[in-house]
């Protein structure tokens, strides 16, 4: 790459030659997004030195980005190792975790040192169903109902369709939703190591042209929200979407004193009047104290689509002293994670994932995935306890003052 080709390709932009997202047409890809820096600095007046210094040819982004200028690094350290011991990983395992919060990783990794204590956390996956749901416009009450109706007597045919554009992908349910006259079928995949979303979209496509052929119904949008994807929604707390993956400890006493400085009793009653009774006057969706950070964290490290921490942090935390220990779980309901596609075969995520040991396609199909998630959950289960802690002990503003400013 030279600068000449870059401002060339600046210059067929700016006489309007060119739009500029057009220009990887025309040039590779890196030259291509050296062009649009020249031309948002020109633009903006903001030096994009840095923004250009990224360790991975452009053209592996393709898939990832559009009118690319460049790659934001955002720091990146590990907790643990911890000992997990769950149904698609065990053993310790270090978790890799982006952030720009300081404090976060220090607080999930003393909650790692007081699983670790306890002899490691649990963790399951409990469900693995990712949706769509499209909406259907149909004439009126009764023929919502025979829509329902057909579409419970007829997955099959609905299943053939959607499976025929996918090698991974299977159709497990098909539940119909009635609003007056609109239907909502929201369709449900077990797709494998594939969070799934493209997966799913193509497959009830395929499933929409036949049930526009059979019945009356007519399809307003592929996706109904319903769904429901990237959005705060109850319907992905009840029925899951993703992974519904759990984790829990019980942290003897002693660790309880030693580690996270507090008592069984005091994290108990924080989880009670905080996540639990608090999260109810707020009308939250999520019942947990930060189960957003550790997700977000390791959603950023290991390539998951950022805007699905929304349903990430759905989950609910509970605690309660059991025989004077401490017990603890998370439960997150929807947690859309993949090992394939998407970000994750971007080479620093790809590399965050090889830490993990869950990089790619699982054997069998799917326990990678399952791995991940579980990861995830005991990320999130160590983060709830070591924040508990910290609120029942009053540190919490004094770690932030030392390591978050
Ligand atoms: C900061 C601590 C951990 C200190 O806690 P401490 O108990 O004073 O620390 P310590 O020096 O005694 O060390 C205990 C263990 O913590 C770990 N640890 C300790 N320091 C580090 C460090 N620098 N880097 C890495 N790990 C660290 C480490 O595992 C260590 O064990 P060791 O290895 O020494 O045997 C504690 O005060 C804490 O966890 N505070 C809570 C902070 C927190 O959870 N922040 C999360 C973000 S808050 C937020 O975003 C959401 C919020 C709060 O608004 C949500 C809501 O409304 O609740
Ligand atoms: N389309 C949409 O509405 C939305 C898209 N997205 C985006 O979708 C992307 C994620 O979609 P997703 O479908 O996961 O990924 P991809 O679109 O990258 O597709 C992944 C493909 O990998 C193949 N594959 C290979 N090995 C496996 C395996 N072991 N398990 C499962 N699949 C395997 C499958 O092909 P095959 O099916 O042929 O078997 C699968 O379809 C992200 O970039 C996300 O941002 C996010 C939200 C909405």
């Amino acid at each position: 790459m030279t600068d000449t080709d870059a401002g060339a390709l600046a210059d067929r932009v700016r006489e309007g030659d060119l739009r500029l997202y057009e220009l990887e047409e025309h040039a590779d890809a890196d030259v291509a997004a050296a062009a649009r820096r020249l031309l948002v600095e020109e633009q903006s007046g903001a030096d994009l030195g840095t923004t250009g210094e990224y360790a991975f040819p452009a053209a592996d982004a393709e898939p990832n980005v559009e009118n690319m200028t460049g790659a934001v690094q955002i720091p990146v350290g590990v907790v643990g190792p911890v000992e997990i011991d769950g149904g698609a990983i065990s053993g310790e395992r270090y978790l890799p975790m982006a952030t720009t919060e300081g404090a976060l990783l220090a607080s999930v990794n003393r909650g790692c040192a007081a699983l670790n204590d306890a002899g490691g956390a649990g963790a399951r996956v409990l469900k693995n169903r990712m949706t769509r749901a499209p909406a259907f416009r149909v004439a009126d009450v009764a023929e919502a109902e025979a829509l329902a109706s057909w579409a419970r007597d007829n997955v099959d045919a609905l299943r053939e369709a959607a499976e025929s554009t996918t090698g991974h992908g299977e159709l497990r349910e098909v539940t119909p939703y009635v609003v007056g006259n609109n239907v909502y079928l929201r369709f449900a995949y077990d797709t494998k190591d594939a969070m799934g979303m493209n997966m799913a979209t193509i497959a009830t496509e395929a499933a929409c042209a036949v049930v526009e052929e059979e019945t009356p119904a007519h399809l307003v949008a592929l996706s109904g929200n319903l769904c429901s994807d990237k959005k705060p929604a109850a319907v992905n707390a009840v029925e899951g979407r993703g992974r519904t993956v759990a984790a829990d400890v019980t942290v003897p006493r002693d660790v309880v004193e030693r580690t996270l400085k507090t008592t069984p009793e005091a994290v108990a009653e924080v989880n009670t009047r905080k996540n639990l009774v608090g999260s109810a006057k707020a009308g939250a969706l999520g019942f947990n104290a930060h189960v957003a950070n550790s997700v977000a964290a390791m959603f950023l490290a290991t390539g998951q689509d950022a805007a699905q921490v929304v349903e990430g942090a759905n989950a609910i935390t509970t605690a309660e002293r059991r025989e004077g220990d401490l017990y603890v779980s998370v439960t997150l309901a929807s947690l859309e994670v993949g090992t394939v596609g998407g970000g994750t075969r971007l080479p620093t995520q790809a590399e965050a994932l090889d830490v993990l040991g869950v990089r790619g396609g699982g054997d069998p199909p799917g326990s990678n995935g399952d791995a991940l998630a579980e990861a995830v959950a005991v990320a999130a289960l160590a983060g709830e306890l070591s924040l508990l802690s910290a609120l029942a002990s009053r540190n919490l503003s004094s770690a932030h003052a030392d390591l978050g400013r």
